[in-house]
């Protein structure tokens, strides 16, 4: 069966173990991804940190200096990133979108270190870098405190990619869709995700690579993922490390795709595992055809800084 035919895109996310030992985590996510393409995956995720526990005080001793997009058309240089290496080589040898996960990356301008997804294209090229815009840095009584910006600096601006045509040389109806990338906590922001959904991006499936925990996962995970699909009418993808109780932050797991309808089209529980699903473009139209909130919006009522100043000037 073809799985990039007709307007329908194979997706999968790996839900892997992360071993503390960075080569084994590489090595266990490279067999996720193989197993994923045996399913016919053409877009393949892993989840946020993948190769390296999802701790503050590891974050310096992990961080690589990572390449940025238009510097791979080599490949990658795996002295400087053993990382990026292992994501480019399964990228090009399988012909698939990788969306690498997150890694802590050590910036070689500033030293300082970000959460940073890298995006490779079917040819092994560097389409996509996004460093986490928002930081998670909470405090839930009785629950999870966390402080990322303890030793994590923040990015600043959007990310999207494009699929270009002829994956495994078939013409690929999907050429041109865009994909947004969010990682983790970025998910509470709505704002991002709509900012990606519309012009100039206008993603028609984000996706985030994310570690909840266990207080925060059970409550909103699932309503987060299927809310920013559902108010941007868009498949939301979203790809956790499987739950290790041996671990010092316990991943809460059950990565899950959900449709613009905001249902939940495919989802695994907290062990390791694949997540496959068929992304339907036909069906995004459907429902924003049927129901044409993006045509209906009117900014001009949302603007409540202007509306006051408009009132108290008549
Ligand atoms: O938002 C949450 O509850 C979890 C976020 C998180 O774990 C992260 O950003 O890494």
């Amino acid at each position: 069966m073809s799985t990039s035919a007709g307007n329908s895109l194979r997706i999968a996310l790996c839900q892997v173990r992360v071993d503390p030992d960075k080569r084994v985590a590489l090595a266990n996510a490279q067999h996720w991804v193989e197993r994923a393409v045996q399913e016919g995956a053409k877009l393949v995720v892993l989840p946020e940190c993948f190769n390296c526990p999802y701790d503050t005080s590891c974050f310096p001793k992990y961080a690589e200096p990572l390449p940025r997009p238009g510097t791979t058309a080599a490949p990658c240089d795996t002295s400087v990133s053993e990382t990026a290496g292992v994501l480019q080589k399964l990228a090009r040898a399988h012909g698939i979108y990788l969306v690498g996960g997150s890694v802590p990356e050590r910036s070689p301008d500033d030293q300082r270190i970000y959460n940073t997804s890298l995006t490779f294209g079917p040819g092994g090229e560097l389409l996509a870098r996004h460093r986490k815009v928002h930081l998670f840095d909470v405090d839930v009584p009785g629950g999870i405190r966390f402080r990322e910006s303890d030793v994590l600096s923040a990015g600043d601006s959007l990310t999207s990619f494009a699929l270009r045509d002829g994956i495994d040389s078939e013409p690929n109806a999907n050429a041109g869709l865009r994909v947004g990338v969010g990682i983790c906590y970025d998910i509470r922001f709505p704002e991002m995700a709509t900012a990606m959904a519309r012009e100039p991006h206008n993603a028609k499936l984000l996706i985030y690579p994310g570690a909840f925990n266990m207080t925060t996962g059970p409550a909103h995970w699932e309503l987060l993922i299927r809310a920013r699909a559902l108010d941007n009418q868009v498949f939301v993808g979203a790809c956790s490390p499987a739950r290790d109780l041996s671990a010092t932050y316990t991943a809460y797991g059950h990565s899950m795709i959900a449709s613009p309808w905001g249902e939940v089209i495919a989802r695994t529980d907290e062990r390791e595992s694949l997540v496959v699903a068929d992304i339907d473009l036909n069906r995004l139209e459907q429902v924003r055809n049927a129901i044409p909130v993006r045509k209906q919006r009117r900014p001009e009522v949302y603007n409540t800084a202007q509306k006051a100043a408009e009132n108290t000037a008549t």
